[in-house]
């Protein structure tokens, strides 16, 4: 008797100089993951915007989009405004989950999706140039918030993961969002020292307030992180996977694990 496993569907979308979204797509067809991605060219998806409705997650995925022309996601978050801004709303009030990765974070922080504290579309804080004033591109450590309620970082503790951005460092428009994103427990993931401790540069490569390095809106379900979790998938993408011995597979795959449950059970 055959067993039918229900694959949430999910659009990777690309053009225009993002990079990620092979990986990406990969890390949700994975069989241990279980999604079902295909990418798709922004212009395809705003000539027919109708095709969103068949998929349950969105990724947007990392890279240098419009060539970080202006601010790295700016060009992005603004075509994504004007030309899909009502399919997207309605992906949202359906029940969906959007993950951004790095350029796709910073795109979805430009477009006030994340992390919405106080309206959706409205911007409450920037990705802006990184403290030490270079692209950083190294491993990170990465101290979960276990009060944090998404569905992305669910049974995740501590990760490591590789970072490669030069316009990183999480800045909330004012105190009062800072306050409001702890004490909403929206701060999904802080950058830490090798032993889960808070620390400063260069555990924290680009000097985000209180460490960020993900966030989530207030429902859970919009996900963004600086880090790259696509980019550990097996063992063999870690740095020192030579000489340490590693579990086959990589930290980054239980947050795209964690959206196709998520998905699964409460979106199809
Ligand atoms: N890796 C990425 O997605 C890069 C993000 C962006 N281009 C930056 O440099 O900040």
């Amino acid at each position: 008797m055959s067993i039918s496993i229900k694959r949430p569907r999910v659009l990777v979308l690309t053009g225009y100089g993002i990079n990620c979204e092979h990986e990406t797509a990969h890390a949700f067809n994975l069989p241990s993951v279980g999604g079902d991605a295909m990418t798709l060219h922004i212009t395809d998806l705003i000539a027919k915007p109708e095709q969103l409705d068949g998929f349950h997650i969105l990724a947007l995925p990392g890279g240098f989009s419009f060539g970080d022309d202006i601010s790295a996601g700016i060009v992005l978050a603004t075509k994504l405004r004007y030309r899909l801004a009502e399919p997207l709303s309605k992906f949202l009030r359906d029940g969906k989950l959007i993950i951004g990765i790095c350029n796709g974070f910073q795109a979805l922080v430009r477009l006030g999706l994340l992390p919405a504290t106080s309206q959706a579309w409205q911007q409450d804080a920037t990705l802006t140039a990184n403290d030490s004033g270079k692209f950083e591109d190294r491993w990170v450590y990465l101290q979960i918030n276990p009060a944090c309620s998404s569905p992305f970082v669910q049974d995740i503790d501590q990760c490591y993961l590789p970072v490669r951005h030069g316009e990183g460092k999480f800045v909330p428009r004012s105190p009062d969002i800072l306050q409001q994103l702890q004490q909403q427990q929206l701060i999904a993931a802080r950058y830490c020292a090798p032993n889960g401790e808070a620390a400063s540069y260069p555990w924290n490569p680009n000097g985000s307030v209180d460490d960020i390095a993900a966030v989530c809106d207030p429902s859970g379900r919009v996900f963004g992180l600086m880090p790259h979790p696509e980019a550990y998938t097996h063992r063999v993408q870690h740095p020192r996977w030579t000489r340490e011995s590693l579990p086959e597979e990589g930290m980054g795959v239980q947050i795209f694990r964690n959206a196709v449950s998520f998905a699964r059970s409460h979106v199809m």
